[in-house]
């Protein structure tokens, strides 16, 4: 009996000086270090739930022996061109989601919708699941999440939305760092482990420090 072919997964990429928003508690080489920790952790969880990566890097960039095309175009436009080209369902995803799990996407990919929609939170898109690429384009920042809504309703295409905490916490800032030293339990926790960021308790609210001798 043949196998069903493996969905495609396309995970946008800039490794050069990412996550600025974290610049307050890591350098840029401890940024570096960092996205490609939490890119690791998504690539197994690609693995894992029968999906095949695909990195669309800004700049040439190896992981291990996942394929990488290079665009040196926006993120939006990197994207939609990307789409333009393909036949078969996609499943876009943020390379910042670490706390991902092969369940979560396992669930993402039986909607039957001809998209599904992942919100991240504050807004923004952090999973699509986009059965008709030809059909569709992204329109990532600001209320992407909306955005996306609007543009499969004005393409005539049904949609679902999808709830999952694991899904929906996207690592942007510093607070959203407590989240991966809560429930992570792959290579992004070990990092900010090794750099020394801990959870701290201020006035009863959980928050994260770094210790001064790291
Ligand atoms: N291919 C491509 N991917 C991008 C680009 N900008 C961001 N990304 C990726 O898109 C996803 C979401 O990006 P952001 O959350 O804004 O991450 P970021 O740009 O590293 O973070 P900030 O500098 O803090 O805004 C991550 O997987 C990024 O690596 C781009 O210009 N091209
Ligand atoms: C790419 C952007 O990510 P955020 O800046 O919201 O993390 C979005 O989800 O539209």
């Amino acid at each position: 009996m043949s196998e069903s072919p493996k969905i495609h997964a396309i995970i946008p990429f800039r490794p050069i000086n990412p996550k600025t928003r974290l610049s307050g508690v890591m350098d840029q080489e401890e940024r570096e270090s960092f996205a490609r920790a939490m890119l690791g952790d998504v690539i197994s969880v690609l693995h894992t739930a029968g999906c095949s990566p695909c990195i669309l890097s800004t700049v040439p960039f190896e992981y291990g022996d996942v394929t990488t095309q290079i665009d040196t175009r926006d993120l939006n436009e990197a994207l939609n061109a990307y789409l333009s080209r393909q036949k078969m369902p996609v499943l876009i995803i943020m390379s910042d989601l670490p706390l991902v799990t092969p369940d979560a996407i396992q669930r993402l990919l039986s909607c039957t919708a001809d998209v599904g929609i992942v919100p991240g939170r504050g807004g923004g898109t952090n999973v699509l699941y986009v059965r008709k690429p030809q059909e569709f384009r992204v329109d990532y920042y600001g209320a992407s999440f909306c955005d996306h809504v609007r543009i499969a309703e004005d393409a005539g295409l049904s949609y679902e939305v999808i709830d999952s905490f694991f899904m929906s916490t996207d690592i942007d800032e510093k607070e959203d760092l407590v989240e991966i030293l809560i429930h992570g339990m792959g290579r992004s926790r070990c990092f900010l482990q090794e750099i020394g960021i801990q959870l701290s308790l201020e006035h009863g609210r959980v928050g994260i420090q770094r210790s001064a001798h790291e």
